[in-house]
């Protein structure tokens, strides 16, 4: 292989100043890291800097409305949020009490599979990977669809509210398949309870005993809230655009963003968040030594520790300079969890990360517009703290953010009508054909 790998090397790799010299922005981004422009939307809005072009404390808006306002509403009045929160995303404003009330309803009578599709389809073949289970299921799932490429905004909505209401299933099942076929553990398939939310029946499809706490299901209802929508421009939400522009169908664009989320520089980062917080712990002798700390991450970022891929996870973001919304929301959430959990230690541990590793960062790479932590920082210490097993880290990011694909999939289908395709410009000369016999 190295021989072909060495051959793809000398002929792929294109010299950095060209990018300079054709104008190229790499990864869609402007050189102050702002991304280009490329699309217009009402579900939500970013902002990072103010009208002086200063960094500013982040702010995101679902609807025109801040998510602060949104989660603080909600634990005011101690209600959960998620299908609240769904109905504002897919339909543009908040729905009345009758109005959610019925469209609760419709998602907990969606709420189911297919018969033996669990037996005949989620237990065969299980991977730790459960994304990738996810994916083959809604695949699957497709096949089952006499309307899969019925593209009327009717039969595309009913499809995303399907796929929404199925997805904690879809995830669950497929971590429970996994975690008795490959782990030896017992198979606990639950089925889900029709008065319930998204968050209750998630951590009762989860635990052997369907039990949980009222104040866990509403902080997990929390951090899927926080979690459902980033504007268009988001790896896996400007997947959907692209491949909704194609003409694909629902199923297949869902999995196209999948496949784009459970990516560690994404949604994947989750993960190895809380893989990179025990590796810390387990190398650094003196927990609370900053200096010992720092020349740690210092050796991550040189890519001689941990993965060896030089990121420090849940730190950094495309868009937010001072500080990213949900994860000061969520470190509020956490701070309390880890103090009823005694586990005050590990958050001092993670708050120590969160204040150096920016510094580590800035001094190692051109920092524009600022590090600071981002949503996936805290998440993993969460669903830690719930009892949530690692493999499904990203598949509730999926569970959540799958709202803000179906709303973007529709904002695509009714206003673009033109396919993505933006151009590559080839920098290579014209070459004749070598005849076989006459090549060296
Ligand atoms: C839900 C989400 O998707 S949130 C993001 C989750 N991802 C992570 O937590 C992974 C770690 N973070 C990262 O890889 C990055 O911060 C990203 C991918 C999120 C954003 O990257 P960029 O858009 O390049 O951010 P930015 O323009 O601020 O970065 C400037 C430089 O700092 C580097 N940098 C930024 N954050 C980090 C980090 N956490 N670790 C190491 N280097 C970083 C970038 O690679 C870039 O280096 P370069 O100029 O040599 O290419
Ligand atoms: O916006 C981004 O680039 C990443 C993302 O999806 C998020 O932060 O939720």
């Amino acid at each position: 292989m190295k021989k072909y790998t060495s051959k793809i090397e000398k002929n792929s790799i294109i010299p950095l100043s060209f990018y300079e010299q054709y104008a190229v922005k790499k990864g869609l981004r402007d050189d102050n890291g702002k991304g280009v422009l490329a699309g217009l939307t009402n579900i939500s809005a970013i902002h990072s800097f103010d009208e002086n072009d200063l960094p500013i404390s982040g702010i995101l808006e679902y609807r025109a409305i801040n998510i602060k306002e949104i989660t603080a509403n909600l634990k005011l009045e101690n209600r959960f949020g998620f299908e609240e929160i769904t109905y504002l995303l897919l339909f543009g404003e908040l729905p009345t009490a009758d109005e959610l009330a019925t469209f609760t309803r419709k998602l907990a009578e969606k709420r189911q599979l297919p018969p033996d599709f669990v037996r005949d389809i989620i237990l065969k073949a299980t991977s730790k990977d459960v994304m990738n289970s996810i994916s083959r299921s809604i695949l699957t799932l497709a096949t089952f669809d006499e309307k899969v490429g019925d593209l009327s905004l009717e039969n595309v909505l009913d499809q995303s509210l399907n796929l929404i209401a199925i997805f904690p299933l879809l995830a669950i099942y497929a971590y429970q398949a996994y975690n008795h076929c490959e782990n030896g553990a017992s198979l606990y398939i639950h089925y889900p309870d029709e008065n319930l939310t998204t968050a209750e029946n998630i951590l009762r499809l989860l635990r052997p005993d369907k039990a949980y706490t009222d104040i866990e299901a509403k902080v997990l209802d929390l951090a899927l809230i926080l979690h459902m929508e980033h504007g268009g421009g988001n790896n896996s939400t400007f997947t959907t655009h692209v491949v909704t522009s194609s003409g694909t169908d629902t199923y297949a664009s869902v999995v196209a963003s999948l496949s784009s989320l459970k990516g560690a520089k994404h949604g994947g980062a989750n993960i190895k968040v809380a893989k990179m917080l025990a590796d810390i712990y387990e190398n650094v002798s003196n927990h609370s030594d900053e200096t010992e700390i720092s020349d740690y991450l210092h050796k991550i970022l040189n890519k001689a520790a941990f993965d060896g891929k030089g990121l420090i996870y849940g730190m950094g973001h495309a868009i937010y300079t001072v500080s990213d919304p949900r994860a000061e929301v969520l470190k509020s959430y956490v701070k309390a969890l880890a103090k009823e959990k005694g586990l005050e230690e590990d958050y001092q541990f993670y708050n120590r990360i969160e204040r150096l590793a920016p510094d580590v960062i800035a001094k190692n790479h051109q920092i524009y517009k600022g590090v600071s932590a981002n949503v996936d920082f805290y998440s993993g210490f969460v669903y830690q703290m719930l009892g949530l097993p690692e493999e499904l880290y990203t598949p509730l990011f999926a569970i959540a953010r799958i709202v803000g694909w179906s709303a973007h999939r529709m904002e695509e289908m009714l206003n673009m009508n033109k396919i993505i395709r933006p151009a590559y410009e080839s920098v290579l000369s014209t070459k004749n054909y070598v005849k076989i016999e006459d090549r060296v």
